[in-house]
């Protein structure tokens, strides 16, 4: 922008602080973002922007942090309706005897509609704009995410067995490459493939996965090393760490998301470099269900791209992505016995910049710069509990509420304003919900 043109924009966002990503490690104090059309035109101090942008809207956020929205790499979005149903288990006997069970029991094309809708409603209201799902009835949460507006990477599961949404790997991957044909080219749904994981997935279908992902561009995301057990049952049975596995069958590489990962050793490093899989952390479901720590600091340092995600309400038991941010910063020091490990502005970084590297779209995604999509939060950081504000990175990983984020917009397009969903009608939800919520109670009490 030269000194005296006038620059139109569609909004204005002006903010005590932006929190851009990149450059890594900044705070702008006084600045203003400008928006135009889907995407960020520009990120400049407001003196600038008083003297040279013309806005059709302004938005004033004089107590607030903006940064980007931030990105939740796995979940299980319809697992919103099965909240705190089955806590304090160890994951095997929490999938098979009682989220299993109940899966089969409930989930259904309508379950999914009203878990993603209900999903959806907390991610957005604590700073979420793009999320990946891995679940049954994919088409059915593509189009709920779509028709909200929210980004999404949506998987579908391959696993050897029949489940409600399909009789085994032939017609998974049928239907999958349908729900990938669909959402070719938009710029908000992308279709991935979801291999539940090596435990569940058998060789055959890993390479026809490994190549329908080859001919199309679909990602990969893969529970992997979620438990020691895992593991070892892997390598009785094997021979081969799950990991090696997956690279002998061509399932590493750059399209791959490796959730968990809570058990590493030098020869999955060296394979997850070589191949340019991401991981994907998911600290308080590994906690939750005491699956184990992922080394996201060692990762880090080896040049291995770590992400960061929920994994569903029912392992976590919540959506909310800052409160994730805390608990990784404070496992990866201890994990790390370091507290100069997983700084606030790099556990920023994991839950934006990193989370679209790992979609293949940090080009467009995931920091503030000019031509990216307007996928942006911001964060009210003027409650007595949040002051003094020496630096806001800080506060946005140790001492922020979720409950702060006030103005969320996706691609320019407002979702949360003054801390109120503008997509979701909440009190209608709610019946859906509570009608879930007896069904499912009664059904437990047979
Ligand atoms: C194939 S759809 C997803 C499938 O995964 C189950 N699930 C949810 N959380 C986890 C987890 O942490 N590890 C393994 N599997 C998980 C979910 O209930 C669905 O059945
Ligand atoms: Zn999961």
């Amino acid at each position: 922008m030269t000194a005296d043109t006038i620059v139109a924009a569609d909004l204005r966002i002006n903010a005590r602080w932006v929190i851009p990503i990149e450059p890594a490690g900044v705070v702008l104090e006084d600045h203003a973002v400008l928006v135009q059309g889907e995407r960020i035109a520009a990120v400049l101090p407001r003196s600038e922007a008083d003297k040279q942008v013309r806005a059709r809207e302004v938005i004033d956020l004089p107590h607030h942090a903006v940064m980007p929205g931030l990105i939740n790499m796995h979940g299980h979005a319809a697992m919103s309706l099965f909240r705190g149903m089955a806590d304090d288990l160890p994951l095997m006997t929490w999938l098979n005897d009682h989220i299993w069970p109940a899966e089969g029991k409930f989930v259904s094309d309508a379950f999914t509609v009203d878990g993603t809708r209900l999903a959806i409603a907390e991610m957005l209201r604590t700073g979420t704009t793009t999320f990946s799902d891995m679940y049954f009835f994919p088409e059915v949460a593509a189009e709920v995410a779509h028709d909200i507006g929210i980004r999404a990477q949506i998987c579908f599961p391959v696993l050897d067995f029949p489940t409600m949404w399909g009789s085994g790997p032939d017609e998974y991957l049928s239907k999958g490459q349908a729900l990938i044909e669909r959402w070719q080219g938009n710029s908000l749904i992308t279709a991935g493939i979801g291999p539940h994981a090596p435990y569940t997935v058998s060789d055959e279908p890993l390479v026809r996965i490994q190549e329908l992902a080859a001919k199309t561009g679909a990602p990969i995301q893969i529970h992997l090393h979620e438990t020691a057990f895992e593991v070892t049952e892997a390598l009785e049975k094997t021979g081969k760490r799950p990991s090696e596995r997956l690279a002998d069958l061509g399932l590493l590489g750059p399209g791959t998301q490796c959730v968990h990962m809570t058990q590493v050793d030098d020869t999955d490093i060296e394979l997850l470099q070589r191949s340019g899989a991401h991981v994907i952390h998911c600290p308080e479901s590994n906690l939750k269900l005491a699956s184990g720590l992922c080394p996201v600091d060692r990762l880090l340092t080896s040049g291995v791209n770590v992400a960061i995600g929920t994994d569903g309400a029912a392992s976590n038991n919540d959506l909310d992505l800052f409160g994730e941010l805390k608990s990784a910063a404070m496992i990866g020091k201890v994990v790390a016995e370091n507290a100069a490990a997983l700084s606030a502005h790099n556990a920023l970084a994991m839950a934006t910049i990193n989370g679209a590297r790992a979609l293949g779209r940090d080009h467009e995604l995931g920091s503030l710069v000019a031509g990216k999509f307007a996928d942006i939060i911001a964060v009210d950081l003027s409650d007595p509990f949040l002051q003094p504000v020496y630096d806001p990175a800080s506060h946005l990983v140790y001492s922020s509420h979720s409950r702060q984020v006030s103005h969320s917009w996706i691609a320019g397009v407002p979702q949360v304003q003054e801390g109120a969903l503008t997509r979701i009608d909440v009190p209608d939800l709610m019946l859906k919900v509570q009608s879930w919520a007896e069904r499912i109670r009664q059904s437990s009490g047979e």
